[in-house]
């Protein structure tokens, strides 16, 4: 499973959770203006805006998981196992394979506006990355400061959708997720008051009553109303750490903890890192499953000028601060 959510203070934020049982092998991989990016069915492009993101780098190819451009658009791809499926190449779209579409938008949309037009006459294709690695069943979720989109490709098409929540989890898609949110439109912040009978003497015995009904297992629409809940009602101070440190207590609701989630004989599915860049400067901040410290990468201390990917490793093991 995974969750990916935006949030907006002085800065625009946007991050993800990627819960799996095995990590792919990732690295925070900057690709700069100048690296040629080869696209299958699409053509050259020898100059675009600069990527930085979560990535398995394959034979020197950003295989991006989620990530954010120069310009201050955000996207991720989650899982949406059995409903996926891919296009054939014809000749009257731009055919983007799969992997390729991250880089396809992020290399060439500084806004959301943009991102629409150039969908209009996009295809997702089933070409693979190569024989190693199967086509991955995913949707998406691209941001900017301006809202959000959910991107599907299934049996019947391309779906786009606007998402004003700002959030996506994995299955079912994404217009049953929404129509869900109607059934906890009941739920709030506040503490609620008796409106079950005048006749029964029924008191908010405890802090936190408001939001009682709200789901907490792991499934994923679960965890989209959980997550959609937090996100909606986040309030935090705007500066940067304040920010930051807010954002990861969003999807600190929706973590996934070793041992709850059995996904095979004795393997758990897990929260492997949380992303949270800071879309308007470029930093892309983390934490894994076994480094709570925040790390961080700003695209911006490199020279965006390049033509070579810039990686850097994935920090691992807990930095525990001694005070004593
Ligand atoms: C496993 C992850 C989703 C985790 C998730 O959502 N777990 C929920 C389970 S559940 O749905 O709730 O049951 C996804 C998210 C992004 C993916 C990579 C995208 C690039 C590339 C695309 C190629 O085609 C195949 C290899 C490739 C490296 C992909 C590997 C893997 O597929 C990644 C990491």
């Amino acid at each position: 499973m995974c969750t990916a959510a935006t949030y907006q203070t002085k800065d625009f934020y946007f991050g993800r959770t990627l819960d799996y049982e095995f990590s792919y092998g990732d690295q925070i991989a900057i690709t700069p203006r100048n690296y040629p990016f080869s696209f299958r069915h699409a053509g050259e492009m020898n100059t675009h805006y600069a990527i930085i993101g979560m990535a398995h780098v394959a034979g020197n190819y950003p295989l991006y998981y989620d990530a954010i451009n120069e310009k201050g658009v955000g996207m991720a791809g989650l899982n949406f196992v059995g409903n996926a499926a891919y296009a054939d190449v014809t000749s009257d779209r731009d055919n983007i394979a799969q992997f390729e579409f991250i880089p396809w938008i992020l290399s060439q949309c500084a806004t959301l506006s943009e991102v629409r037009t150039l969908l209009e006459r996009m295809a997702l294709v089933a070409t693979p990355f190569n024989e190693q690695f199967p086509l991955a069943q995913l949707h998406w979720i691209i941001s900017d400061k301006t809202g959000s989109i959910t991107v599907e490709s299934m049996a019947d098409g391309l779906h786009i959708y606007e998402n004003p929540v700002g959030v996506l989890t994995n299955n079912p898609p994404f217009p049953q997720q929404m129509f869900q949110l109607n059934n906890f439109m009941h739920l709030s912040p506040k503490q609620p008051v008796n409106t079950f009978s005048d006749d029964l003497a029924l008191t908010a015995y405890s802090r936190g009553m408001g939001a009682l009904g709200l789901p907490g297992d792991l499934s994923s629409a679960s965890r989209f109303v959980r997550v959609a809940f937090t996100k909606m009602n986040a309030f935090s101070g705007d500066s940067e750490k304040e920010s930051v440190s807010q954002f990861f207590h969003i999807l600190g609701s929706v973590d996934q903890q070793r041992g709850c989630c059995e996904v095979a004989d004795g393997k758990y599915e897990i929260t492997l890192y949380t992303s949270c860049c800071n879309v308007t400067k470029g930093i892309y901040y983390y934490t894994t499953y076994e480094n709570h410290q925040i790390s961080a990468v700003d695209m911006h201390r490199e020279n965006l000028d390049g033509g070579a990917l810039i990686c850097y490793p994935v920090i691992q093991g807990e930095q525990i601060n001694y005070q004593n």
